[in-house]
This record gives structure tokens, C-alpha cells and sequence, in this order.
């Protein structure tokens, strides 16, 4: 059983607080002067990632404070109950198990009775096939043709996991075009279909209940673009379903041949390593999807077993929360490197922290992102605000 612990009320906090104040105004070339080894010393490695956080308004105390916090909040006892299944969702009584999704395939999960890795791969299987035959050209739409446009319709969780990684890995693509749809204004179907020809459209509806609103209004107005092109028999060649609530699919039309289920204790964006990746597997392949995975795996593993101190995704949340909540910075710009942006850096670590906060206000950042560093939005945000900015950069290719 997972129990929360408030730890505001901890002295460490206190603690760290104080520690804020005392280092608020250093430069970050203080910082260097003072701790020469920090630019090798403050960095880790997790796979291929190398996260150099010496340049952040932190010093080893810092490192060590935060890492007592952790302790304290007993981060590590919640990261080994999801990996174990418990029920950590509280509010709605579920395991909260993505991690399972990419665990590889013959190991063991029991989960209420059930075997999750199991039923994951067979899901998995059935979804490779199903793509495969899409990419060869294999499956045919009602009149003969092959699949040329794939178009995902969901919205939140069941949208922003494979609309991010389908982006991120687009020069990967080469199956067919790809397009997302989650806005219920019928300006984005519209516009997304305008150019399509229904015969080489194939849908898939991408919802955890297969009830939600939006969801449901862009599907059945797709269902209505393509049969009124191509009658109401065309729906089972055009349509793929990804629910858990399989009973609701039949209704809509959608064959079970169609239909790859997800499951419960998967939520959110990260559910993209299930079925809800379809579109994403359609693009890239089942081969590169499974790397995708394996590399999911890695860090998933990285984060289990590294001990706190070099634990990247540890230390990655940490550097959050001391941002947001010592700091007072509710936004986060990461971007990739170059002059401006290190201008906007400057900028941003030149400005003293205006907020002192005594209690966690906001553990996490709202987070820009731009994949060019000359993007107007995050150099807007970091000279206008009149909140603390952190700004985190990755190197680009
Ligand atoms: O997958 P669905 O059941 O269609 O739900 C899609 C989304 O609906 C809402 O936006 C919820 O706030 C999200 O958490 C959820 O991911």
C-alpha cells in the first residue's frame, strides 16, 4: 500500500529553502570558480543520454539536499510499487504500469490474476501484422486500393503520446502519411481531410472508453465523409478501433478483427507503447517501434536500479521542482543549443529569484518547447515574464 507523505513539513525543507536564499544570487561563474570539477562532476548517463546539469543553479549541497528530500518523500518504496503493480492511481483504485508495455517478451507480470506481459506482446504481435499489411499494401479499402493516409483521431492521452513520437521520429517514416486529429472544432478534421481520397483513408479511433465526446464526434464525422463516398459496407476496410471498452466499438461498426484493446492500468500519453501507437507503428515499422521500446526499456531499467544520486530522470524531476518551487519558476523553456539561446540563458539565470516559497506551490513547470532555438513563443516567455524562467537546453544534431 503507497502512502503519501507531505514533505513541506519535513526540516529538510526548511532546509532547503534556506539553502535557496543563500545561493539565489550566485553567478553562474561563481559557481564554476568556486567548484572547478563540477562542468565532469555534475553530469550522469542513462543509455544514451548523456544530462549535464552543471550549469544549473545548483551546488553539490544542493545535490545532496534534494537527494535527502527524496529519501524522505519515499520516492524510491512509489518507484518500486509501479514497477510492481500496485495501485498507486489512488483516486481510481489502478496500477499505473506503461513500463510494462516495452518489458520484453516471456517475462512474467501477474497483475490481478493475469499476465500483463503476456497479453502486451500478443496485442503487439497483432498490431505488427495488422501494419505490416498496411505498409505492403497487403490491406486494401472497400474499392481495391491500398492505404495511403492513416489519420488518428483521439484527443488527450489518447492523442499526445503518438502525435509527440511520431513527430519526434517522422524522418523515420516510411509507410504512409500519417495525420492527428483531436481538436472537436471540425476545422481540424476538415482541414485534415480536405486533400484525401476516402478509398486510400484508413481511420483509427483511439480512445480509452470509446466514449469520449470529441473523440467520438470527429469519429462519427469521419464515418460520415467516407460513407457518403463510399457506403456504409466501406466502414469495416476504413476503420480500426484502439478501446478498452471493446463492447462500444461493435456498435460503431468497427470489426474485432479491427479492434486491438489496451488496457486499465495504462494511462495517459504514456499508453503510446500499446495499440495506442498504431498509427506511429504504420509510419515507422514494427522493427523501428520495437526500438523505440527497447530504448524505453533501458531507461526504465536505468531508473529502477541507478542509485539516486546519478538517477537521471531523478535528478531531471528534482532540478523541477527545485526550479518551481524554491525558485518560484513555473515555466520551463528547453530548446536546442545555439547563440540565442544562450542569450536567453543568460538572460534568465542573470534574473534573481523574485519569489521565495515556503511551501510547494508548484511542483511542476508548465514546459516550453521549441525544436528551434530562434522559436518566438519561449523567447517571448523568457523576456516578458516576470517569473523565474528555467531553461533547459538539449543539444541538437
Ligand atoms: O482515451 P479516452 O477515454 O478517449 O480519453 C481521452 C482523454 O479524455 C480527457 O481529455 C481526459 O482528461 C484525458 O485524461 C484522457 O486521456
Amino acid at each position: 500500500m503507497t502512502t503519501t507523505v507531505d514533505v513541506t513539513r519535513n526540516p529538510l525543507w526548511k532546509k532547503a529553502s534556506g539553502h535557496q536564499q543563500a545561493i539565489a544570487e550566485l553567478h553562474l561563474r561563481e559557481l564554476f570558480d568556486t567548484d572547478p570539477k563540477r562542468g565532469t562532476d555534475l553530469t550522469v548517463t542513462a543509455g544514451d543520454l548523456y544530462v549535464d546539469y552543471s550549469k544549473h543553479r545548483v551546488t553539490r549541497e544542493t545535490h545532496g539536499l534534494l537527494l535527502d528530500l527524496v529519501r524522505a518523500a519515499g520516492v524510491e518504496e512509489q518507484r518500486d510499487a509501479v514497477f510492481a503493480g500496485e495501485h498507486i492511481n489512488v483516486p481510481e483504485d489502478r496500477a499505473v504500469l506503461h513500463t510494462a508495455l516495452r518489458e520484453r517478451r516471456g517475462a512474467t507480470l501477474m497483475l490481478d490474476g493475469q499476465d500483463v506481459i503476456g497479453d502486451v506482446h500478443a496485442v503487439l504481435d497483432r498490431v505488427g501484422a495488422f501494419t505490416d499489411r498496411i505498409r505492403s499494401g497487403d490491406w486494401r479499402g472497400a474499392t481495391g486500393k491500398a492505404i495511403e493516409t492513416v489519420v488518428s483521431i483521439g484527443i488527450g492521452g489518447s492523442d499526445l503520446g503518438p502525435a509527440m513520437v511520431h513527430r519526434a521520429l517522422r524522418h523515420y517514416a516510411d509507410g504512409p502519411e500519417v495525420r492527428f486529429v483531436s481538436n472537436v472544432d471540425p476545422a481540424d478534421l476538415l482541414s485534415n481531410l480536405t486533400d484525401l481520397d476516402p478509398r486510400t483513408t484508413l481511420f483509427v479511433v483511439v480512445s480509452k472508453t470509446f466514449s469520449t465526446l470529441e473523440t467520438m464526434t470527429n469519429a462519427q464525422a469521419a464515418r460520415r465523409w467516407l460513407t457518403r463516398a463510399l457506403g456504409e459496407d466501406a466502414v469495416a476496410q476504413h476503420f480500426v478501433a484502439v478501446p478498452t471498452n471493446v463492447d462500444l466499438v461493435a456498435a460503431f461498426g468497427i470489426d474485432s478483427e479491427s479492434t486491438f484493446g489496451f488496457w486499465e492500468w495504462v494511462g495517459g500519453r504514456h499508453s503510446v507503447g500499446s495499440a495506442v501507437g498504431l498509427a506511429v507503428m504504420a509510419a515507422i515499422g514494427r522493427a523501428r517501434f520495437a526500438d523505440v521500446l527497447d530504448g524505453s526499456r533501458r531507461i526504465d531499467e536505468h531508473f529502477r536500479t541507478t542509485p539516486l544520486e546519478s538517477n537521471a530522470p531523478v535528478l531531471l524531476g528534482l532540478l523541477g521542482v527545485w526550479y518551481a518551487t524554491f525558485f518560484g519558476a513555473d515555466s520551463r523553456a528547453c530548446s536546442t543549443t545555439s547563440a540565442s539561446r544562450r542569450r536567453n540563458t543568460k538572460r534568465s539565470v542573470r534574473r534573481s529569484a523574485r519569489v521565495q516559497l515556503e511551501r510547494c506551490r508548484n511542483c511542476s513547470p508548465n514546459t516550453w518547447t521549441t525544436p528551434s532555438s530562434g522559436s518566438a513563443p519561449t523567447r517571448r516567455l523568457c523576456r516578458r515574464s516576470d517569473r523565474e524562467v528555467e531553461v533547459s537546453a538539449e543539444e541538437g544534431q
